[in-house]
């Protein structure tokens, strides 16, 4: 039986083989109503089974970072993809044009980065309204998430849409990046829409994370009775209003925390998400070219945003570079002996799997059996070259030379 992707894909193609005339309305009338009701069937998938699993969303993962592209629909998404990426995905100014996963790659500093286009999402999408659980779980597959705006749209979809991510554990951590400031009880001044404010200063992301023992404290939530925290051992990271302000975040009112050990914020959060996954997230906010200027330069002092006009190709650039600064990426040059290093095409490692050793593992697999030491020059080097050992830390645009074993 055909799918409904080929369905719509047969009356699509139907409809372009049909020449447009008096006497052909009638019957583009019909696929035309045809196609709108498969459609809806795809994003609603009733008990027939339309739609199915993850039709359409099994886009193999490519290049060396995959950002997503999150949004209510008819924001821009596919205009940006296009834009971005010289990649075709389908732009109309109705909504759902885009009905599955579109990859595209981009090119930046070395690096490809693979951007994902997907269909628009709706409330509810976390209970599997539409086709929102299948978005939501591939943007949980990308390293940065775009959260795509209409600037002329109510902001409050900022936070309908992080609801439905965070409802899926998801959740930003932009207000821990290392470079991104944070802005304690920002209220967004568009009028008719206080109560939007970013993450506590207290909520940090979590460093290193692989290599360390689960923190020692309890948390429980209850229905009533407010926030409790004891501590059994001398604490010098939490205190209640910290604890408090944590808790809030995660709209929890009512619960035990107990430590029995010096935990840190971290480690509250860690254990408060459990298997959450942590992705940063920007604000790219589109269509500006029909905003004021005035309004424009609210935007552009928020944290974590990037006004843009996708339409108009008005600061891709910009938006280009907060990615590359939030996928937070190291490139590493080699260097083959008596050569000069190779600066048209870096070695990409992720900023927590940048050792020396991850560097000869993404070369060759066999390679760290053949290693005997590398000389590093650049930032994390002390000397140039510096002699080091496979567990060094390399830092971006750091130069690598493997010196093997004879
Ligand atoms: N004014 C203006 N219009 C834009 C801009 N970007 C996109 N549009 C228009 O917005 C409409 C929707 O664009 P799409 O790219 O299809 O939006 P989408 O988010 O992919 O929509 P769905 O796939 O339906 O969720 C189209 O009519 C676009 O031409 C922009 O920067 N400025
Ligand atoms: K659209
Ligand atoms: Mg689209």
């Amino acid at each position: 039986m055909a799918t409904v992707m080929q369905k719509i894909k047969d009356i699509e193609d139907e409809m372009a083989r049909t020449q447009k005339n008096k006497a052909t309305a009638h019957h583009l009338g019909l696929l035309k109503a045809k196609l709108a009701k498969l459609r809806r069937e795809l994003l609603e998938p009733s008990s027939k089974g339309g739609g199915g699993a993850g039709e359409g969303f099994d886009v193999t993962k490519s290049g060396d970072a995959r950002v997503g592209l999150v949004g209510f629909p008819s924001v821009g998404k596919s205009t940006l993809l296009n834009k971005l990426t010289g990649t075709f995905s389908e732009v109309a100014s109705y909504e759902f044009t885009t009905l599955t996963c579109i990859p595209g790659v981009i090119t930046y500093r070395g690096a490809k980065i693979q951007l994902l286009d997907l269909p628009g999402i709706i409330e509810g999408a976390k209970d599997g309204k539409g086709r929102g659980r299948q978005v939501i779980s591939t943007a949980r597959t990308c390293n940065c998430i775009l959260i795509v705006l209409d600037a002329i749209k109510p902001i409050t979809h900022k936070r309908l849409i992080e609801k439905e991510l965070e409802g899926f554990g998801i959740s930003r951590y932009n207000w821990g990046h290392p470079r991104g400031g944070t802005v304690p009880g920002v209220a967004f001044p568009f009028p008719g829409l206080q109560g939007i404010y970013f993450c506590h200063p207290a909520l940090q992301l979590p460093q290193g994370k692989l290599n360390k023992e689960p923190p020692n404290l309890t948390f429980r939530k209850k229905d009533k009775g407010g926030i409790n925290f004891t501590s059994t051992v001398a604490n010098t990271h939490l205190d209640l209003d910290t604890v408090k302000a944590i808790c809030s975040e995660y709209r929890i009112h009512n619960a035990d925390i107990t430590l029995r050990c010096d935990a840190t914020a971290d480690d509250l959060i860690d254990v408060i998400e459990g298997s959450r996954k942590y992705i940063p997230c920007i604000y790219a906010i589109n269509k500006i070219d029909q905003i004021t200027l005035e309004e424009l330069e609210i935007l552009d002092k928020l944290p974590h945003y990037c006004p843009v006009s996708a339409h108009l190709e008005w600061n891709l650039d910009g938006l280009l570079e907060k990615i590359w600064e939030y996928l937070n990426l190291t490139r590493i040059y080699t260097k083959p002996k008596g050569m000069n290093p190779d600066y048209e095409d870096p070695v990409i490692l992720s900023s927590r799997k940048r050792t020396v050793e991850d560097f000869c593992t993404r070369i060759h697999k066999d390679m760290l059996k053949q290693f005997k030491y590398a000389l590093v020059w650049g930032s994390s080097a002390k000397h140039k070259p510096q002699r080091v050992g496979k567990e060094h830390e390399l830092e971006d645009e750091d130069v690598v030379q493997i010196i093997k074993k004879v």
